[in-house]
Formats: structure tokens, sequence, C-alpha cells
């Protein structure tokens, strides 16, 4: 999947957890060519991955990981167990919130507020502290919910939505920048059918899934060894229930690195041994750009001198 061409990126088709005017939008808005593509809102996270597998469009942005909430368990899953999809490139966006209303209104006049339930976790301290009374109404999404003040019968007295799709629908701001924590960031990701991965840039991250090792002792502390004996950083580790019994859980993690390294693709080699349901979910560049730290040990050129002596030794 690739925007060479003004003409391809024409024809590319993604769909994002919509409606307009998500955080998730604006996270699609970064992707190089997306201006000239078509842009398909989704319902939900897993509406807009079943249009990929479905082959309806190229590729979908949904959420996975916001810096106060942690991971979108919705996205995780669907990527993880559900989808046979592979992440393609990866979108930071700052998060900030207002409590938006059609009409002013006072915070005392408000009983009901409507936004997506990562939004609320964001803000539920302001809001417990600020308006006590006023009771939560989930949205499939923060735009959703300011959308829906405008309904004739609206969903809720307020919405916590971003500062922008507030001004884009005319709503009254009853007040901005509560976010409980200041600076947020919410992670998201491109995702396509599986096809040419993404060239190696030097900056890259890898997200792979791993079902845990059932009855064997210490099988996590072996995972994890795999990946320190190769100099290979994580950068997130979350286990998941993979939903067939209590108990029965896979780890889904994100590594500095590139399939295309050998150290990588050595840990992961070492992994299937232990673990042969292990998932590749992608290698793609990171968002920021930070280039990866390795030491001359781990490097391609240790890894093809070690196979030249084994080699050197089977063919004496
Ligand atoms: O509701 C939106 O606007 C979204 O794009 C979803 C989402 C999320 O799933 O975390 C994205 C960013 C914010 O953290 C809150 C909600």
């Amino acid at each position: 999947m690739s925007a060479g061409s003004r003409d391809e990126a024409e024809s590319l088709r993604y769909s994002f957890l919509g409606p307009a005017g998500t955080f998730t939008e604006a996270a699609l808005l970064q992707v190089p060519g997306v201006e000239q593509a078509v842009r398909v809102p989704a319902g939900s996270v897993l509406t807009a991955l079943n249009m990929v597998e479905a082959g309806e469009v190229d590729a979908a942005m949904v959420p996975i990981e916001n810096s106060v909430e942690g991971g979108v368990t919705a996205t995780l899953d669907a990527i993880s167990v559900a989808h046979r999809l592979h992440i393609v490139r990866e979108a930071l966006v700052p998060i900030s919130f207002v409590l938006a209303s059609a009409a002013p209104l006072a915070t005392e006049q408000i009983r009901t507020i409507s936004t997506h339930t990562h939004g609320w976790a964001q803000v539920r301290r302001w809001a417990e502290s600020t308006i006590p009374a006023a009771e939560f109404v989930p949205a499939s999404s923060t735009a959703a919910a300011a959308r829906g003040l405008l309904e004739e019968e609206p969903s809720a007295d307020a919405a916590v939505c971003s500062p922008l799709v507030a001004a884009q629908l005319g709503l009254h701001v009853v007040a901005s920048g509560i976010e409980d924590v200041a600076g947020a960031v919410t992670r998201f990701v491109l995702v396509a059918r599986p096809g040419e991965i993404p060239s190696i840039t030097g900056a890259d991250k890898t997200t792979i899934m791993i079902p845990l090792p059932q009855d064997r002792a210490g099988a996590l502390m072996e995972l994890l060894e795999h990946f320190a004996t190769r100099g290979v950083n994580l950068c997130r580790i979350e286990s998941r229930p993979t939903g067939n019994g209590l108990g029965e859980y896979y780890f889904s993690i994100d590594l500095e690195g590139h399939i295309a390294e050998a150290r990588v693709a050595d840990a992961l080699a070492g992994i299937h041994r232990i673990a042969p349901g292990i998932r590749f979910l992608g290698s793609y560049p990171r968002a920021d750009e930070k280039p990866q730290q390795t030491t001359a040990e781990v490097s391609d050129e240790a890894f093809t001198a070690a196979a030249a002596w084994i080699s050197s030794l089977r063919h004496a």
C-alpha cells in the first residue's frame, strides 16, 4: 500500500473512526496525499477494520494507545485476534478537550455529559470536581457526542470533544482545557491488508502478538530474554485475554526496530520455537522519528559474521 503518485493517492480509500471531526480523523490527515484520497467515516473501530478486510477501503486509521488511559482494547483485540491485518504507519495526536453545549449553559444546568469512553477517562477527575451530579452518556466517538447535541432529541446536555469540532459545529464552549493530565497524546495506527512491508528507516517499530504458553513456569521471562539478549527494546507490552477461557492471555508488544534487522528477526524466530502462535503485525516508521540505538554486538554485521563462522565450521 503506497501513495506514490497523485493518481494513486486519488484512487486510495481510507476508513477511520468517525464521524468527521474525531481525533482519529486528525490522525488520518497526517498521512501524505490523504487530501486527494477518499475518506470513509465508520461508526466503530471494528467497522473501520472490517472495511479493510472486505476490500472496501485500502487502509483504516484507528486509535491504539493513549498516554493517560493506555491501550484501546477494541483495536488491540481486533488486530491481534479477529483480523489478519498489518500496521503500516503510526500517527501521534496531542489531546485537549472542551465541554461544549448546543446553547449557552452554566455548569450547574448540566445533568448529562456525552463522550467516548477514552475521552471520559481523561476528564473524569475534572468532571467529578466541577459537575459532580452529571451522568456520563457513552458515545461512539467524541465527534459523535458533539453531533448528538444538535439532534432533535439531544443525547445529552453537553459533550466532551475537541476544540476543533466544537468550533466547526458552532457549539457553545462551557469550559476548555478540561483534561486531567496536560500534554496527553493518543497514538493511532494505519492498518492495511498484509502486503509489502514499509522499508526500514532506522527509526522503526514492530508490533507483534504472542499467545503466552500455558502451564510453563517462567514462560514470560523466557520470552523477554529473547529480546534482552538481542538488544531489542520494548516500548509497549500489554496482556489481553484471548477470550477462549479464564487464564488464557496473549501479549501485545511494540518493539523498537524492523523485521529486516537480524537482531529483531532472530528474537522473533527464537520466540516462535516456544510460542508458535506468535503473529507479526507489522514493521513501520516511528511517528517521532527517534533513531534506533543499537550496540555493535547486535548489529546486522555481527549476525552475518556469526552465521559465516558457523557455516565455515560445518563446511570445513
Ligand atoms: O473519539 C474520538 O475522537 C477518537 O478519535 C477516539 C479516541 C480514543 O479512542 O482514544 C481518540 C482520542 C482520545 O483519546 C479520545 C477518543
